[in-house]
């Protein structure tokens, strides 16, 4: 079909919900609206009237409380006012913008049919629904972020427990996802995706646990849509898929035995068509994520290491936010992407690092990025156009990135087999460029309706037309010479304007040397206008011509757009391989400009950093003339597993601990990392526990949020996992946070066995080391100055002597009169606890834990060698038994209290055992 001939397509209704068909006591206008308005009743219908977009009744409501517009009424209709508001055509995007960042979903219905050509209202219909994850506009679209939508099919697993099917698609991009996930994984997953919308099945006997969303969804705070609960369907989804990707079988993309992942795709792929109004074929790629193979990295681990957002929420200083100095969204987006999804098996990793060491070593880095700063956004102008929404300006940004190729491959080194891929990638089929070459005026106008847009010599007709407009300047004048000769009329003047077309205007002076044959047009002040037949037979000729160029040049341009669609899978895989270039390029120019070096990854276990730096303080102290940052060691391994960090409050042990852990994600991803010297055996997961203040949004206080963390940690870290404990059980009273501090550290070193780094200002615990014989002591030094402090931020083996918290007070401004009082008390404490007391045993192990208490971990210790750690008092194992039974995620807040009230009974237990 050509494309002059294409109707407007029209987005089909959502299945959702009986249509109501009755509007017979209505106007024929508001009948229309209101049967357009039923098919989309959970949408935002924007109904054109004109040179507006109007709402009605409720959604004029919500869109006055929204975008602060007017509301009025107008007229009657079913014998009320008809409440509406408006906003202006031109302003469209800004207030589609707003909408889409308040979660809300929009239809926009516009005038399809011809004005007058039949009775009633012109005839509407929705042809584009833009919802917060199908976004596509340039202009709505953060450039360096992706935008996803996410579905979500809910099941149950082999053991009856609740499991979660995941698709995602970058509609922006092309990028479509699956994934399956237990309940506890979700969270993570939702972290990692950030997802702008989610579709969730309206059926709600589909959804698992009895019928309620899963409460990490609920306290993420995404735009929610739902969707019929058959469009959830396995073998549709799977359907789908193949005909999606073209593939025969999924075993060919790795995406076989994920039913319930099909399921979500069918929902998701139904969806974003439904949304476009037509098939989705720049969507060529697929990426199958199992959890098993990513470096897990939970949401508390990316809030506490501020990697995309700070803990304030802000996008400023973060890791992300340092490392990215890519000069495309493309390769922002990608880099994002690469540190979300960081992978536990290093060979991309590898490959990374090997192209990194040329690039630098070649000094390459910089005129690759030179010749990448002009380079469009090739990605979403592929998807642009698959969607047939691209813009002529797009296309000559395309053109010249095309056009600039050449150049750009010819800065990309030899010497690794990532590069040498790259470089293979950076050159698609000559014909595209041809193409736009050829079609594309050498600077189009914005819109294709203002003309101009197509490149002269392209095509005979459209030249033909337009010489009949350019020659108009030439007829005009000649006219004004042979009018003004004819009637004597000096001033006379041949103009035009949009409004009222050519005419001739002659001052009120000289009208009466007007001759008949001049017809009146308009009369203003000063002057009269006139036609004159042959001015008119002009005016048809050139109004007409300059309408059929118009048209000539629409058709010619989706010509254009047709002979591009066989190229969207070589631009897509073009976008793909300038946004890597440019993360490699911004990755080899962070570790130059930073002085990071290469990590070394080794099969044994574990974490040896010299001199190691936190990359974001770093640059902060830079930034703020706070002084140099001192680095760093830290040194683990099989038989040193846990470092007992203590020292004065603002001595430097949390950025020590973040450090380490940023440390081994930059390795992860393919970066060179902020150090001298940095050596990693396999790493799994990185897990922190780090205080925070309340989450007031999900009701949960200090203490519960930091045991319900710590316990999800003592669940989850492995022997290959990194664990950050910080200040843990500093949330209640000393007595008890002392006895779970100590407790948690023991089950991390006896049965999780993982890497940790565990922060404490409880002295007690700088015992800890003693009586186990994979810790060890160490602290942020700080020397006394008089009255003052002076922290040294360097870690040194060994305990810290003292707390230094009066002194660190008194840099706060604390007053004179409290900082004495405090110094007296503190004197008095530490001569009682010299005085004697007995020493509380904080770390001595169950005898053996009661038979119900015994998990699968204690099963796991038991099976390991024979270690000479001292087991743990009774009532002290029941502690930790229940701890280990404790899954936050499958408890109401009620049984969570309960639980609680158990755990500090089992404490008291302990401590009268230890107290007889
Ligand atoms: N290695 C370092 N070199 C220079 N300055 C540092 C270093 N480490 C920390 N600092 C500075 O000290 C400040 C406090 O550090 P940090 O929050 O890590 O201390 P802390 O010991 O965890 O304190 P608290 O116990 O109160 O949480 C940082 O914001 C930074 O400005």
């Amino acid at each position: 079909m050509s494309a002059d001939s294409r109707p407007p397509s029209a987005v089909s209704p959502p299945a959702t919900g009986a249509v109501t068909t009755d509007f017979s006591g209505h106007t024929p206008m508001m009948a229309q609206y209101l049967r357009i308005k039923a098919e989309f009743p959970d949408t935002l219908v924007l109904y054109r009237m004109g040179d507006f977009y109007e709402v009605f009744y409720e959604d004029a409501r919500s869109a006055h409380r929204l975008l602060d517009i007017t509301l009025t009424t107008r007229g009657q209709s079913n014998g009320e006012p008809v409440v509406m508001a408006g906003v202006p055509v031109h302003a469209l995007e800004s207030y589609l913008a707003k909408l889409i960042r308040l979660g809300v979903s929009v239809a926009i219905a516009e005038q399809v049919g011809e004005v007058g050509a039949a009775k009633g209202p012109v005839e509407r219909k929705v042809v584009r629904v833009v919802t917060p994850g199908t976004v596509t506009d340039t202009e709505l679209l953060a450039e360096r972020e992706e935008n996803r939508l996410l579905a979500l099919a809910p099941a149950k697993g082999t053991g009856g427990q609740a499991v979660y099917g995941l698709a995602w698609l970058a509609l922006a991009s092309g990028q479509l996802g699956l994934t399956e996930c237990s309940a506890a994984e979700l969270p993570a997953w939702l972290a990692r995706l950030r997802p702008a919308e989610v579709l969730v099945s309206a059926d709600r006997d589909a959804e698992s646990d009895g019928g309620k969303l899963p409460a990490a969804l609920l306290n993420a705070g995404v735009p929610l849509t739902r969707r019929p609960g058959w469009q959830f369907d396995t073998a549709l989804g799977a359907r789908k898929l193949r005909e999606q990707l073209k593939v025969a079988h999924l075993a060919g993309v790795n995406a076989q035995d994920l039913d319930h992942a099909h399921a979500a795709a069918a929902a998701l792929l139904s969806f974003a068509e439904h949304t476009q109004g037509r098939a989705l074929a720049h969507v060529n790629r697929l990426v199958v994520e199992r959890a098993s193979e990513l470096l897990e990295l939970p949401p508390a681990t990316h809030r506490n290491l501020e990697l995309t957002e700070t803990l304030r929420g802000e996008r400023a200083p973060t890791l992300l936010s340092l490392l990215d100095s890519c000069h495309t969204g493309m390769g922002s987006r990608l880099l994002r992407e690469w540190l979300t999804h960081p992978k536990r098996d290093r060979r991309d990793a590898r490959e990374r690092l090997a192209a990194l060491a040329v690039l630098i070593e070649a000094r390459a880095a910089e005129p690759l990025r030179d010749a990448l700063r002009e380079v469009s956004d090739v990605q979403r102008i592929a998807a642009r156009l698959a969607l047939r929404q691209i813009r002529p300006r797009e296309l000559a940004g395309l053109r010249e990135t095309l056009q600039r190729l050449p150049a750009l491959r010819a800065v990309v080194p030899d010497g690794a087999p990532l590069l040498a891929a790259l470089h293979e990638a950076l050159q698609p089929d000559a014909a595209i460029a041809a193409q736009l070459a050829a079609a594309i005026a050498e600077e189009p106008a914005v819109l294709l309706r203002d003309g101009g847009v197509i490149a002269p010599g392209l095509d005979a007709d459209l030249d033909e037309l337009r010489a009949i407009s350019t020659n108009c300047d030439a007829f005009l004048i000649d006219l004004e010479v042979r009018e003004r000769a004819a009637t004597g009329i000096g001033n006379l003047r041949v103009q035009f304007n949009k409004v009222h077309g050519f005419y001739i205007e002659v001052t009120q002076g000289q009208i009466d040397k007007v001759p008949t044959r001049y017809q009146r047009r308009q009369t203003l002040k000063n002057a009269e206008r006139y036609i004159t037949p042959e001015l008119k037979a002009f005016e048809d000729k050139a109004l007409s011509a300059q309408e059929r160029a118009l048209a000539r040049e629409k058709w010619l341009y989706e010509q254009l757009l047709d002979q591009l669609m066989p190229h969207l899978v070589a631009l897509s895989e073009l976008g793909r391989a300038l946004a890597t270039l440019d993360v490699l390029a911004a990755l080899a120019e962070r570790s130059t400009t930073l002085g990071w070096c290469a990590p070394e990854f080794v099969t044994h276990p574990c974490i040896e950093i010299t001199q190691g730096r936190h990359p974001v303080v770093e640059a902060r102290l830079a930034q703020t003339g706070g002084g140099n940052f001192i680095a760093n060691d830290c040194r683990l391994d099989s038989s040193r597993r846990m470092l007992v960090v203590t020292g004065p409050n603002m001595g430097g042990k949390s950025t020590f601990m973040r450090q380490v852990a940023v440390i081994a994600l930059l390795a992860a991803i393919g970066s060179h990392v902020p150090a001298s010297r940095c050596r990693l055996g396999p790493i799994d997961a990185i897990h922190t526990r780090i205080g925070a203040a309340d989450d007031l949004a999900n009701a949960q206080s200090t203490f519960m949020l930091e045991m319900t963390e710590a316990s999800a940690i003592l669940h989850a870290a492995t022997e290959h996992s990194l664990v950050l404990m910080d200040e843990i059980g500093r949330g209640t009273s000393t007595f008890d946070g002392l006895a779970l501090a100590g407790a948690i550290a023991s089950h991390l070193h006896d049965r999780n066995r993982s890497f940790t780094l565990f922060a404490t200002h409880y002295f007690e615990l700088t015992e800890f080391p003693t009586r186990h014989r994979h810790a060890l002591n160490c602290h942020v030094s700080a020397v006394e100055s008089g009255e003052d402090i002076v922290f040294l931020h360097a870690i040194e083996a060994g305990p810290a002597s003292r707390s230094y918290g009066v002194q660190v007070a008194r840099l706060a401004g604390m007053p004179g009169a409290v900082l004495r009082q405090a110094r007296a008390a503190l004197e008095q404490l530490e001569s009682q606890q010299q005085a004697g007391e007995a020493q509380i045993d904080l770390f001595t192990a169950p005898v053996a834990a009661a038979p119900d208490e015994v998990d699968d971990i204690d099963e796991d210790v038991d099976a390991a060698p024979a270690r000479s750690d001292p087991p743990l008092d009774p009532p002290l194992a029941r502690l930790l038994a229940a701890l280990d039974q404790t899954d936050p995620d499958q408890m109401s807040p009620r049984e969570a209290l309960a639980r609680l009230y158990e755990l500090r009974q089992l404490r008291a237990d302990a401590r009268a055992t230890t107290h007889p």
